[in-house]
This record gives C-alpha cells, sequence and structure tokens, in this order.
C-alpha cells in the first residue's frame, strides 16, 4: 500500500509543487491522475519512487517510510517499481532483448555485468515479460525499426522482467497515436488485472482515463481537488479540476490527437 501523509513538495526554487497530500492506494489498484500542465501530476507520481523526495510530510510503502531510506536500501526499494515514461527511455540502436534484460544489471556479478553476459534464467524472464505485451517475435529486432507503441511496449516488457509490486507510468501515451495509446492502454490494464501490479497513471486524456482507471486522483494547483471512482468523475468535477476550462482543454487536446 502507498500512503502519502499530510505530504507536500517544494523544490529547492520555491515552487511549491504539492501540498497537504492525504492519499492510500491499495495494491493492484488503477489509478489515473489527471489535472493540467503544471498541476502537480508528475512530481505526485515521481515521489512514489524517490525521484522525488517529498519535502514535508511522510510517504509509507507498505508501511515503510520511505524518506528514511539511504543508499543502497532506496536502489533495492526502487527495483520494486517499474517507472515508464512518454518518451520511452530505450537505447534505440540496439535489439529489443538487449534493451529489456537492462533490467537485470543491478543483479549481475561484476563479471557478468563488464562483459555483459545475463543469466539463462534470466533470458527466459525477458523473453516472458515481451511475450506478455505480445511482441515475444521482434525480440531481436532493433528498437529504432519499430513503432511508437511497439516501442512503449517495450519500455512496458523492461519494467515486467524486474518484477515490479508497483508501476509508475508519467504520460505513457502522450506520444502515440489514438489507437496505438488504447493498445498500450489495454497492456496496462491486462498487466494490473492478471498480476496485480498497481498501475498509476498520469494522464492528460481525461477520457482515456476514465474508460481505464478504476480510480482518479483529480490534481490542480498540488492539491487533491478530487479521489474517487471513475464512475463517479461528472462534468462538475472535470470543471473543478481543471479550473472551468476543461471544455477548451479537450479542444486543444482533440486538435493536437487530429495531428498524429
Ligand atoms: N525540477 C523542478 N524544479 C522546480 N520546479 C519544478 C520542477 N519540476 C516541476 N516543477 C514545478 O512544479 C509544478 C508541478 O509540476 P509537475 O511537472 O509535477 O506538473 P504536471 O501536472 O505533471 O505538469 P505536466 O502535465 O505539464 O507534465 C509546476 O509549477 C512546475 O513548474
Amino acid at each position: 500500500m502507498i500512503e502519502f501523509i499530510n505530504a507536500e513538495k517544494t523544490y529547492p526554487n520555491g515552487t511549491k509543487a504539492l501540498q497537504d497530500i492525504n492519499l492510500k492506494i491499495d495494491q493492484g489498484e488503477f489509478v489515473g491522475v489527471i489535472g493540467l500542465s503544471g498541476a502537480g501530476k508528475s512530481t505526485l507520481i515521481r515521489c512514489v519512487n524517490r525521484m522525488h523526495d517529498i519535502t514535508g510530510g511522510q510517504l509509507m510503502v507498505d508501511n515503510v517510510d520511505i524518506s528514511k531510506l539511504k543508499g543502497k536500501q532506496v536502489r533495492k526499494f526502487r527495483r520494486r517499481i517499474g517507472m515508464i515514461f512518454q518518451s520511452f527511455n530505450l537505447v534505440t540502436r540496439t535489439t529489443v532483448m538487449k534493451n529489456v534484460l537492462v533490467s537485470f544489471v543491478p543483479d549481475l556479478s561484476f563479471l557478468r555485468k563488464l562483459f555483459g553476459v545475463y543469466t539463462k534464467e534470466q533470458k527466459v524472464k525477458a523473453l516472458e515479460a515481451l511475450d506478455k505485451v505480445g511482441i515475444l517475435d521482434k525480440a531481436f529486432i532493433r528498437v529504432d525499426q519499430l513503432s511508437g507503441g511497439q516501442q512503449q511496449r517495450v519500455a512496458l516488457a523492461r519494467t515486467l522482467a524486474q518484477n515490479p509490486d508497483i508501476i509508475l507510468a508519467d504520460e505513457p501515451i502522450a506520444s502515440l497515436d489514438p489507437i496505438t495509446a488504447r493498445q498500450v492502454m489495454d497492456d496496462f490494464k491486462r498487466i494490473n488485472k492478471d498480476m496485480n501490479i498497481s498501475v498509476i497513471i498520469n494522464i492528460h486524456h481525461v477520457e482515456v482515463a476514465l474508460e481505464y482507471a478504476d480510480r482518479i486522483i483529480g490534481v490542480r494547483k498540488g492539491e487533491i481537488v478530487f479521489d474517487g471512482p471513475s464512475a463517479k468523475v461528472t462534468q462538475d468535477v472535470l470543471d473543478e479540476i481543471y479550473g472551468g476550462r476543461v471544455e477548451e482543454f479537450k479542444a486543444s487536446r482533440e486538435e493536437s490527437d487530429s495531428h498524429v
């Protein structure tokens, strides 16, 4: 379980990105975080794996106060949390398989690390992860020969190979066309349901968030203004989250989709 208790985040330049955050997310939930640009969505999810540190309150993961973890403990803790970015973060000039195997580098002995030699078990796990996202047949193809959606699946497979309890996804479909975006969201949903991995997605596409996430967290100016089931997100709720600018927001998003 992830628990924010009166958590806040102020960046060194004085920007208050999060204030008074109180949240409990149970294992296996699928949560969509929505809000205007600059509302604090990325900061919220990036605090969970300590890419950013909260500057006030507490953040507990499975009853461990993660602010207190140091050095090796942080690295070990991060292994339980997969992170997916809009930009995929892959080495495009090498194969899909090598990109997935990278997730095992921290487990390799010094010599294996030096020569890049993975164990048979790790290779099987990497192939299994590729199979789970439906791109096993692409294992030995160079990443730069894949479409954006396939590349995002490689990123997802790399995360799955590390056997995470939680996947954080920071705008994972922002650079994908609407159809591919849905395919990637289907992958997240399947992984969430079949493997009971918690999925927390920061997403600009409101309709997609409502369709896939079981729970929506609406962030506005660093505060949570809505937290509830997707089915309870009404127009009034959206107006509250987006400050009455949701129509304008939707229109600009539709326009950007039409350019894809
Ligand atoms: N490294 C940083 N240093 C200082 N301020 C930052 C930093 N990162 C984010 N901020 C500020 O914190 C606030 C929240 O930013 P954040 O990126 O979390 O918003 P967001 O809702 O994810 O926005 P977007 O949808 O555009 O990604 C914004 O005012 C932003 O300018």
